[in-house]
């Protein structure tokens, strides 16, 4: 079956790598992504929805798109990716001596059938000084990433504890992205390679 990746994220496709999925392509969804009025959970479902449609709609038939989004979610509010270093900056001193939430919505859609789910993972970040925060956004890596900091790299060494999938706050809940994948007649645990 072909698989198609509707995202951009380099983790998100490195993740799909990961799990072995092998020749997907990339079709990244050139979309607004405009939050609904919603929660943060029925928020995330419906842009991933909407990046999957979109280049679902430029696939061959049989083609199963995957598509996901990912929000930061701190006292009723989504953060997403900061737009400046200034932006980073503030995001990171919002987020330093206390948990958050992250969303990942994830949407297949394969043939006009469509599925979505969201998953929420909690992080706790350590206190961190200005001095810090500052360090960490001149190194760029909060630049591309939802809430300033990405989980898997520099920003690792913030996080106290993490409550849920790792793999949901680097773009990818996986645990159950695997689950779902079955109900498209995708195995990848029971592969014969
Ligand atoms: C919190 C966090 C986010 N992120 C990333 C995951 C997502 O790539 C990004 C959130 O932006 P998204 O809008 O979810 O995704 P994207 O624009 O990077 O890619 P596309 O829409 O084409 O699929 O932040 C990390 O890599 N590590 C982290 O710890």
């Amino acid at each position: 079956m072909e698989i198609v990746l509707a995202s951009a994220s380099p983790r998100r496709r490195a993740l799909l790598e990961m799990l072995g999925v092998r020749g997907f392509k990339i079709i990244p969804a050139e979309t607004g992504e405009e939050a609904p009025d919603a929660g943060p959970a029925d928020a995330v479902c419906h842009i991933a929805l909407m990046k999957a449609r979109k280049v679902s709609e430029e696939c061959p038939a049989g083609a199963l798109v995957i598509a996901a989004d990912t929000l930061v979610y701190l006292d009723g509010e989504a953060l997403g990716k900061p737009k400046s270093a200034d932006e980073a900056g503030a995001m990171l001193r919002r987020l330093s001596g206390r948990d958050h939430t992250v969303y990942t919505g994830v949407a297949l859609v394969k043939d006009g059938r469509e599925m979505t789910f969201a998953e929420s993972t909690g992080v706790f970040f350590r206190p961190m000084s200005d001095e810090e925060i500052a360090a960490y956004v001149k190194t760029g890596e909060p630049m591309d990433k939802a809430g300033a900091y990405g989980a898997q790299g520099r920003g690792a060494v913030f996080i106290e504890r993490i409550d849920g999938d790792f793999f949901n706050v680097m773009g990818l809940p996986l645990c159950r992205l695997v689950t779902m994948l079955r109900r498209f007649g995708v195995d990848l645990i029971n592969t014969e390679e």
